[in-house]
């Protein structure tokens, strides 16, 4: 909440409003024009002039406005004041002329660890309300370490780290008072441990034109929204960005993706949905290279991993794109939707196996409470988690860096 401004009366008496009186309100409204303006009183406008007499009736008399409403004598009406005013106006203007004003710092946009915060709200809040409950005035003791070892599991933290955090909780704090945020602490250095070595930026290697990158994944988890998120980024890089629609089964889905491109100015390859996929893949690489682009993001369509003929057709767009460019795809990146929760576990496993998946991205991390799927496999993989999403809109996806990561889903700023 803002402090209200003072009202112009407060300003300019330095105290209340006057109250009026009743005679006064038997005065008709006074013009606006009528009260001074103090950068416009000139020293001599403001010779404190009689004050009107006002009768006293007991029946109210229409008084005719004052031609001037004489100002009722305050301090800042002098002529002393008024040319300290001037002087200090004369000074300031001199200093704008050197020193620029600041940018308003309500203008800023709301920082990266904010909205990482508020995205992982939901995963947060279970786990410290938990954490909270069971550990408030109570002495560390087996019991209490089972209660917490079942929450970090809950939280799909994975039993590795569960157990991890426990065991230094028995180790440094047994039988001895432990808070909740005692807990925390422990729980994000844990989580922080886990995901560092991760915490991998996606490095766009400048040799290879283009830099293939296949966007991989099942379906609705996340693909062709960060496929428009990341071009937006490497537009902002100044790289020069195609899109390639390969999920050629949906007609949304194509023009999903062209929206994307004219969004953030990124061209884009596609054919009439049922085209094939490999083919299109393999244009879009052709044509990439002859236009020497920076970066090609190819999208695929969505598919289980369980659906081994969407699996064979996903090695078949791989093998076609490496007829063009056999060190291509040089990233493989899966998209992750972490309302999963555990079935994220098998998906990096299956498409790992099937497609080589180089780097994860985990999305819609603001809408679940298990956040926490995203140690249990960083620490089960060791795959590079390149960016988390947590929201939709294309400023919603942030290089992936495992302290923030770690503070935010503890619950400490
Ligand atoms: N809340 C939230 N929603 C997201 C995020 N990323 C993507 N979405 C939404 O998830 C939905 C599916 O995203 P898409 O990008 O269409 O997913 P896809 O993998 O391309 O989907 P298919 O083409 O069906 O396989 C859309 O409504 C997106 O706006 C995120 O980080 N947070």
């Amino acid at each position: 909440m803002t402090d209200k401004k003072p009202g112009f009366f407060k300003r300019l008496f330095g105290g209340d409003a006057p109250t009026p009186t009743p005679a006064e309100t038997t005065v008709p409204p006074v013009e606006e024009t009528a009260v001074p303006d103090i950068a416009a009183v000139t020293p001599d406008a403001v010779v404190p002039e009689p004050a009107p007499e006002v009768t006293p009736a007991s029946e109210p008399t229409p008084v005719e406005a004052p031609e001037h409403v004489p100002v009722p004598g305050p301090p800042e009406t002098t002529p002393d004041y008024v040319e300290e005013v001037e002087e200090k106006a004369a000074l300031a203007a001199q200093r704008a002329v050197i020193e620029p004003p600041a940018a308003p710092v309500e203008a800023e946009p709301r920082g990266w660890f904010a909205r990482l915060a508020s995205g992982l709200k939901r995963s947060s809040d279970q786990l410290t309300g938990s954490i909270t409950s069971v550990f408030t005035k109570r002495k560390l003791d087996n019991a209490t370490l089972e209660e917490l070892e079942d929450i970090l599991i809950q939280a799909d933290l994975g039993i590795d780290t569960a157990t991890t955090i426990t065991e230094t909780l028995r180790r440094d704090r047994f039988d001895r008072d432990v808070s909740g945020e005692d807990v925390r602490a422990v729980l994000a250095a844990e989580v922080e441990k886990v995901l560092g070595p991760v915490a991998l930026p996606l490095e766009i290697d400048a040799s290879q034109k283009p830099f293939v990158i296949l966007m991989i994944g099942v379906n609705g988890s996340g693909k062709t929204t960060t496929i428009g998120k990341l071009a937006q980024k490497l537009a902002d890089e100044g790289k020069s960005v195609m899109l390639a629609a390969g999920d050629t089964f949906r007609a949304a889905a194509i023009e999903q993706l062209q929206i994307w491109g004219d969004r953030t100015g990124a061209s884009v390859v596609s054919r009439p949905a049922g085209s094939d996929a490999s083919g299109l893949a393999f244009d879009a690489v052709t044509q990439a290279r002859a236009e020497g682009r920076d970066v090609l993001i190819i999208d695929t369509a969505g598919r289980l991993q369980n659906r081994d003929e969407l699996m064979n057709e996903l090695e078949k767009v791989i093998r076609v794109i490496k007829k063009v460019d056999p060190s291509a795809p040089h990233a493989t990146l899966l998209t992750l939707d972490a309302t999963t929760g555990q079935n994220a576990l098998k998906q990096v496993e299956i498409f790992g196996q099937r497609a080589g998946v180089t780097g994860l991205v985990m999305t819609k991390l603001d809408g679940t409470a298990r956040g926490g799927i995203l140690v249990a496999i960083a620490k089960k993989f060791g795959l590079p988690v390149h960016f988390i999403g947590v929201g939709e809109s294309v400023g919603d996806l942030e290089a992936f860096t495992a302290a923030d990561f770690a503070q935010a889903i503890a619950g400490r700023d």
